[in-house]
């Protein structure tokens, strides 16, 4: 099994998922902040990602944090005005992000469509690309940060991020931050990292629930490619985890789960 190997993680419904996905997280940050003294965490729009986040903030274990030190990024985030209460980042912190003392030098959100560029989402991209470069390491790849997690929701059509099946984005090799325009879901126009940005980071973990996600589960587990499926070409270097609950992973073909015991 090598780390592109999904391991499968099925829970029973999807609030025991955003719970132990929780717990898993806050553990996660405590161990690599006790083993480097920082945590680096790339944060996730959409429903199953705010449940988590809205887990953390429900936890006692959430004080064993030292939130001070954990760098937060995102994955991908829709390219609205800052204060649209459809950014990622407008949800993230009314979950979590508002009730913990993190340093806001190093919460990295993504540019808005009111910022420095203005409407060039291709030059707002550039600019998440750049900030993501000063942060790497000399040996970390491609100019993006070794994260720690990589937290990706997975949409009923295996997009990952702001990566849609088939669409210009999936198909990038050396960015690692695209601007998004015609994206199937609204709204149209976002900021993504790229598959060869998400696939630095040292562990993946995709949340997928609900029998909607079935179908694509199923899908981006068998195999068909990233460009059809985009999800199945988002994994981590050290481990790829697929945190579902029962009715999304209805579907998985019994010749894949458990894969952890093959
Ligand atoms: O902008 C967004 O909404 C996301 O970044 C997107 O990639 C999301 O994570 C998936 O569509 C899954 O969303 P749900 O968890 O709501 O199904």
């Amino acid at each position: 099994m090598t780390a592109a190997t999904p391991q499968l993680v099925v829970h029973r419904d999807k609030e025991l998922m955003a719970q132990a996905a929780a717990a898993r997280l806050i553990t996660r940050i405590v161990d690599a902040q006790a083993a480097r003294g920082t945590a680096s965490v790339v944060l996730t729009g959409g429903r199953n990602g705010n449940a988590l986040l809205a887990a953390i903030a429900a936890s006692p274990a959430r004080d064993a944090v030292d939130w001070g030190r954990l760098d937060l990024w995102w994955g991908d985030e829709r390219f609205v005005p800052a204060a649209d209460p459809d950014r990622n980042a407008v949800q993230a912190r009314a979950e979590l992000l508002d009730a913990v003392p993190l340093d806001p030098a190093r919460v990295h959100e993504m540019p808005a469509s009111d910022g420095v560029d203005g409407s060039d989402v291709e030059a707002a991209a550039a600019r998440y690309a750049e900030e993501l470069a000063k942060a790497a390491g000399p040996g970390d790849r491609l100019g993006v940060p070794a994260f720690d997690v990589l937290l990706l929701g997975v949409g009923p059509d295996t997009h990952v991020a702001s990566l849609f099946p088939e669409h210009p984005g999936v198909r990038e090799t050396e960015l690692t931050v695209v601007g998004v325009r015609g994206a199937p879901k609204p709204p149209p126009t976002r900021v993504s990292l790229t598959l060869p940005a998400i696939r630095a980071a040292r562990e993946v973990w995709l949340l997928a629930a609900g029998e909607d996600k079935a179908g694509a589960v199923a899908l981006a587990l068998s195999g068909p490619g990233e460009l059809q499926a985009p999800a199945s070409g988002a994994y981590g270097r050290s481990r790829t985890l697929w945190l579902l609950d029962r009715a999304a992973a209805e579907r998985i073909p019994p010749q894949l789960y458990p894969p952890a015991s093959a």
